[in-house]
């Protein structure tokens, strides 16, 4: 096979395979070097480094104790080391046992951060077979805490940072990162991170975990996946004033200034890497989040994770919860309350899906959903003044102010909160919905934790354990009257990384609903009769990574179908094809 000669930081050369080997009948092979194939472990790249010190420094080569005695000779590691050899599991147990002594979430997150900076197949093995424990660490909640202090935990740069003061040369810094191949980017200007609000800079931490995710949880190779923060200032006053914060030191900019810089971005990424790279945007605010997705889902592959990735696995949860309530989507009357990009992007996939069971027009389903904003009902008298992504929920009622007195009005079945607002569903708002439904279904979505509309805890007992019910941070089961109950998870981390590995297997260059429906249909398919059976409404994460294949499955098929796909010929059979796709961290031996 064909060598190419890369150039380490540091003028040391590593020979490394071509990544672009031709694999399954001739279709190309995006992820090329890290197929999972006992044949790849065995007889891996050829790998020779001009001194055994940088590779031990290398974090995408280091294996530390686990380079053997015969690669220890071959690249100058002799007596760099000490004599023991270890083995990836050993490693492994000693890290997790290590990790379980910290108390303190944030001190587990910097350990994992480090790892990963040192040894990254150790950090993706260790995520990979301890999801459930670690997923709350490296992603919600601890993160958000990670991004509330990060200025002071920050020691490396994990991700790239575009300023203003980049504004003109922004293809010249996506060219300062090092690796060229880049699928994935996620984004973020860090004025809405998760519930906490303008964390400006400091909201790096998200697309550094969300990246992690993609990788862990979807397959995708570390070195496709490319962490961004613009940086445009920050309005929070706190870190303005904090000194150690990291990033510009003044308020926003708005308006031209604003867009000109997104647009220069935009731009220079599919100039530097393609059309058929993905950009997921997160975290942005309302007021920027619709405008980008509008302007740029034309003309690039673009996803917003907390619209749409946020809506594909609610209606998965819902689309699986009528099967413990019964009847169909439409027999169903959906509240919110929050009116932003979760909750509006959450009902228009509802009304969307609703409206291709029934053939009703999508203006006809909307009418079963209603949503609650700072000023009570959004109702039709209150049009004139609505941010455009909530005139069509404006429906004809009697201005209702507060959401307790929209749940008597509406006596909706299912109650749904992206508020950002910890502890908006009161004892009274949750009981008022056990009143009239023998089994409420209420979502508290919004994150982290402390952001939770209510506790799991809460909802099951003020519904005397009669609700179903799920959140997008994690709770512990619940018991309740000798019974237990499991909560959901529904956060689009089931979401966003099979729909990516979908979206670069097949080479597709934009997204449509259609593929949103795909997406939700695979994961609704993956809940089992045994977890029906338990109450969940969702898969455990533990199964993630065949979840993650099935829906990249779902999503490439429907690229192709659209003609949106442009890796062809079109693998056969698509989840076998996703899955020896993925990224397996184990290490590799070097000769
Ligand atoms: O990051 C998460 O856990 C889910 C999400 O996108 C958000 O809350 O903004
Ligand atoms: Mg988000």
């Amino acid at each position: 096979m064909d060598s190419t000669m890369k150039e380490l930081r540091g003028g040391k050369t590593v020979l490394d395979l071509d990544p672009k080997s031709t694999v399954g009948g001739g279709v190309e092979d995006p992820y090329g070097e890290d197929r999972a194939t006992e044949d790849q472990l065995v007889t891996p790249w050829t790998i020779s480094v001009a001194s055994g010190y940088s590779l031990l420094r290398d974090p995408h080569h280091n294996k530390g104790l686990a380079f053997t005695e015969k690669e220890r000779d071959a690249h100058y590691i002799r007596g760099l080391l000490p004599p023991v050899v270890m083995s990836q599991e050993l490693q492994e147990k000693k890290l997790l046992h290590n990790l379980r002594q910290y108390q303190v979430p944030l001190q587990k997150y910097t350990a994992l951060m480090d790892l990963a900076e040192r040894n990254e197949r150790l950090f993706y093995k260790l995520l990979i077979d301890n999801v459930e424990e670690l997923l709350p660490i490296v992603y919600t909640p601890t993160v958000g805490e990670a991004c509330q202090k990060y200025g002071s935990i920050f020691q490396r740069p994990q991700g790239l940072y575009i300023s203003l003061k980049e504004k003109g040369k922004i293809l010249e810094v996506l060219k300062n990162w090092p690796e060229r191949s880049i699928q994935v980017i996620v984004v973020t200007d860090g004025e809405r991170i998760l519930g906490l609000g303008d964390l400006g800079c400091q909201g790096m931490g998200i697309p550094v975990g969300k990246l992690a995710l993609y990788t862990a949880l979807g397959g995708v190779r570390p070195s496709s996946c490319l962490p961004i923060t613009i940086d445009v200032g920050t309005n929070n006053q706190q870190l303005l004033d904090n000194e150690f914060y990291i990033g510009l030191r003044q308020r926003r900019a708005t308006g031209k200034e604003y867009a000109d810089l997104l647009h220069e971005f935009m731009c220079a990424v599919k100039q530097n890497y393609g059309e058929k790279v993905l950009v997921q945007f997160e975290d942005f605010a309302n007021h920027n989040a619709f405008d980008l997705l509008a302007k740029y889902g034309t003309t690039h592959l673009v996803f917003n994770d907390d619209i749409q990735g946020t809506a594909v696995v609610v209606l998965a949860g819902l689309v699986s919860a009528l099967k413990l309530l019964g009847g169909t989507l439409g027999d169903h009357k959906f509240l919110f309350l929050g009116a932003g990009e979760a909750g509006t992007g959450i009902a228009e996939l509802i009304a969307l899906e609703m409206s291709n069971q029934t053939k009703a027009p999508v203006e006809e389903t909307r009418k079963n959903i209603w949503l609650v904003d700072s000023k009570g009902l959004i109702v039709s008298s209150r049009k004139d003044s609505l941010q455009h992504f909530k005139k069509p929920w404006a429906h004809e009622h009697a201005p209702v102010t507060t959401l307790l007195d929209a749940v008597k009005a509406i006596k909706p079945t299912v109650l749904i909160g992206t508020s950002g607002v910890g502890g908006t569903f009161t004892k009274e708002v949750v009981e008022a919905m056990a009143e009239f439904n023998e089994k409420p279904l209420i979502l508290a979505l919004s994150n982290p934790t402390s952001q939770s509309e209510c506790t799991a805890e809460q909802a099951y007992t003020w519904t005397q354990g009669r609700a179903i019910f799920a959140s997008g941070s994690p709770f512990d089961p619940v018991e309740y009257n000798g019974k237990v109950h499991i909560p959901g998870q529904s956060n689009n981390a089931y979401i966003f990384p099979g729909l990516g590995l979908g979206l670069v297997i097949s080479g597709a260059i934009r997204v449509q609903d259609a593929m949103l429906l795909a997406a939700s249909e695979a994961l609704a398919g993956q809940v089992t009769k045994e977890n029906f059976d338990k109450g969940m409404i969702y898969p455990p994460f533990t199964n993630i990574r065949k979840i993650s294949a099935h829906i990249a499955a779902n999503v490439a098929a429907k690229a192709y179908e659209l003609g949106l796909a442009t890796r062809l010929p079109r693998p056969e059979n698509l989840v076998k094809y996703a899955e020896s796709c993925m990224y397996t961290p184990n290490y590799r031996t070097y000769r």
